[in-house]
């Protein structure tokens, strides 16, 4: 399995504003490799934080993306995977439409009746972890179904736990020119912080886009 966490983020390291509110902090060329790493995923996986905020579709939008992965053999999406301890997705949510097969991940605390409605709008269910979902297991699993190629798109709890349990392998980190602030805003990596053995990461580029700068380093540099 190869892990890449992919976020856009404001030139003062912000993921959205203390509003929670979804903010464009890409240019039109980051979108756009955005969808193209989607379109080489076999899994999109988001916090149940990111789909609350901005109920997230999580599909390739480009047509001939998706014409490539059926031509592949491969669903036309990557599936979509929810990290959800409480199972709190709405039933309503965009990504359990039929575009794509959705995963998911709740903890034993989920309530049943929550996880059965899940189950009905047509969610593969996995179950790992007592209070909050057991990143390690749960993962383990998406693996055991096929899915290798990993892509999260956020937001900062998720990746900062993803981080905690050794599961990144690459972070690509768009930085736009904006200025959001606020220190409530949700950063690249939120959660309780590390206080020693912080990860390191390995610069792998910087490439120059629209007006920021695209960062793609590497886990566990010096
Ligand atoms: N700019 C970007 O690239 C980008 C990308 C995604 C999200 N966002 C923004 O981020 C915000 C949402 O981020 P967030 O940090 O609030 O939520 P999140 O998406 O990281 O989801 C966090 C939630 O996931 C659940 N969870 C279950 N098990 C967990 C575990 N082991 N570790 C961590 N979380 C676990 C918990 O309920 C937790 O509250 C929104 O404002 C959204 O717009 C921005
Ligand atoms: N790459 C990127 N640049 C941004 O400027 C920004 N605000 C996000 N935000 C990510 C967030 O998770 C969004 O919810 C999904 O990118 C929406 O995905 P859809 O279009 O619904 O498929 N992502």
């Amino acid at each position: 399995m190869h892990v890449v966490v992919n976020a856009a983020m404001s030139a003062d390291g912000k993921l959205s504003s203390r509003r929670r509110e979804q903010i464009a902090i890409s240019g039109e060329a980051d979108f756009e490799r955005v969808d193209r790493l989607r379109a080489d995923s076999d899994a999109v996986v988001v916090g149940v934080g990111t789909v609350l905020a901005d109920d997230p579709r999580l599909t390739v939008k480009d047509d001939d993306l998706r014409a490539q992965r059926v031509e592949d053999g491969e669903p036309a999406n990557p599936a979509r995977v929810v990290v959800d301890s409480k199972a709190r997705t709405p039933a309503d949510a965009e990504l359990l439409e039929d575009d794509a097969e959705t995963y998911v991940c709740v903890s034993e605390a989920a309530p049943v009746d929550r996880r059965m409605d899940l189950a009905n709008r047509g969610a593969e269910l996995v179950t790992a972890g007592d209070d909050r979902v057991d990143l390690l297991r749960a993962f383990a699993t998406l693996q055991e179904a096929g899915l290798e190629r990993i892509m999260v798109e956020g937001g900062g709890e998720l990746i900062f736990s993803l981080f905690e349990a050794g599961l990144v392998d690459e972070l690509r980190v768009f930085v736009g020119p904006k200025v959001i602030g606020g220190r409530d805003a949700p950063t690249l990596a939120d959660g309780e912080g590390f206080v020693a053995d912080f990860p390191t990461l390995e610069l792998e580029s910087v490439e120059r886009l629209d007006d920021g700068v695209l960062l793609t380093w590497l886990a566990g540099g010096q």
